[in-house]
């Protein structure tokens, strides 16, 4: 299996990385569009292999697409992160123009690759690359559920003084403050957490988890990077050895929670097609009522995107 991944920065590199010594791919190309940066990334993980003992091959290009033909999977993290102050929306007008040219390289030299896209706004870029793409909706996602619902876990395991493995949880939504977690849909090793926590601090870290990335970027003068390169990467393992597992994954939705035409974050089944099946949840009343203010959060950004020039 081969896997592109363009941006070579911290998220990219990450991704690849995690890709690597996990032996997911057989080939990791990662492109950058710095010259020189993305070879030095993809030799440093490969000088990594003799010491953590993996066999993928690293290899990185600056701009050169020829070297990405045929890919099963591309991942795309490249563009601006955001600094504190900003929001990931403040990030389109650079973003749009660099998701929509990676994207349209790639399809290029992979007409069949399924694309996972983590650059920022990323429920608004994964509909940059899907109208770019021209690919079926079920082969264009963003990744965005895995790492939101991953900081949710991380901060009830730490509550709860449990591990964070027995953790399961769902988040649905766009990939902003009106992400949607579902306390109903928590468990904490098949035990409702509902049963195990008081209201006010589950609140408190629905509340934390909203602006889980903000919080870092506060902390770091830029976003993070580890949770996200890895996130991506699990995604990519999903499809790669078709695992069929469960995610909350950004997918265009065509009628589903009797949404259309919006990108969100729902749950699906990720395998070897990409997107195989929308998970469509009962949400109750409240539930439903977040998720459709979270539509409307992501509309208007997607609306942002529309009246732009194609050549931004
Ligand atoms: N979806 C999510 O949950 C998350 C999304 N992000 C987003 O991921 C993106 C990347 O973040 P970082 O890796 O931290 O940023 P970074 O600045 O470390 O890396 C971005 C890389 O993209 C490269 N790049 C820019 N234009 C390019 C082009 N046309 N072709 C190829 N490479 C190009 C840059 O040279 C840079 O190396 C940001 O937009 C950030 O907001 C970050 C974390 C989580
Ligand atoms: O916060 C950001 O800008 C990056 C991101 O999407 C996250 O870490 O959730």
């Amino acid at each position: 299996m081969k896997v592109t991944v363009v941006g070579a920065g911290n998220v990219g590199a990450t991704c690849a990385d995690v890709l690597a010594y996990r032996e997911i791919a057989n080939e990791v190309v990662l492109v950058d569009i710095k010259e020189g940066f993305a070879e030095g990334k993809a030799l440093d993980i490969w000088q990594k292999s003799p010491i953590n003992l993996y066999d993928t091959r690293t290899v990185g290009v600056t701009n050169d697409y020829t070297r990405t033909a045929n890919s099963d999977v591309v991942v795309i993290t490249s563009g601006l992160p955001r600094k504190p102050g900003m929001t990931r929306d403040d990030l389109i007008s650079t973003n749009a123009g660099i998701v929509r040219s990676v994207t349209e390289n790639i399809i290029k030299h992979s007409p069949e690759a399924i694309i996972i896209v983590v650059s920022n706004p990323l429920d608004v870029m994964t509909y940059a690359a899907h109208l770019t793409s021209k690919l079926p909706r079920t082969k264009v996602m963003g990744m965005a559920g895995i790492l939101d619902t991953a900081r949710y876990r991380a901060f009830l395991a730490e509550e709860l003084n449990v591990s964070p493995k027995d953790i399961q949880a769902v988040l649905m939504g766009g990939h902003g403050d009106t992400m949607v977690p579902l306390p109903r849909y928590t468990t904490v090793g098949g035990i409702p957490v509902t049963e195990l926590i008081d209201p006010t601090k589950l609140d408190a870290i629905v509340d934390r988890t909203k602006n889980g990335g903000g919080e870092l970027v506060k902390l770091m003068g830029t976003s993070a990077w580890y949770a996200p390169g890895s996130a991506a990467a699990q995604m990519v393992e999903a499809i790669v050895r078709d695992q069929k597992r469960v995610f909350p994954v950004c997918i265009k939705l065509e009628g589903e929670y009797g949404i259309t035409g919006t990108y969100l974050g729902v749950p699906v089944i990720l395998g070897k097609n990409g997107v195989e099946k929308v998970i469509e949840l009962q949400l109750n009343e409240e539930e439903m009522a977040l998720l459709k203010a979270s539509e409307k959060a992501v509309r208007e950004v997607m609306d942002v995107l529309d009246n732009m020039p194609a050549t931004a």
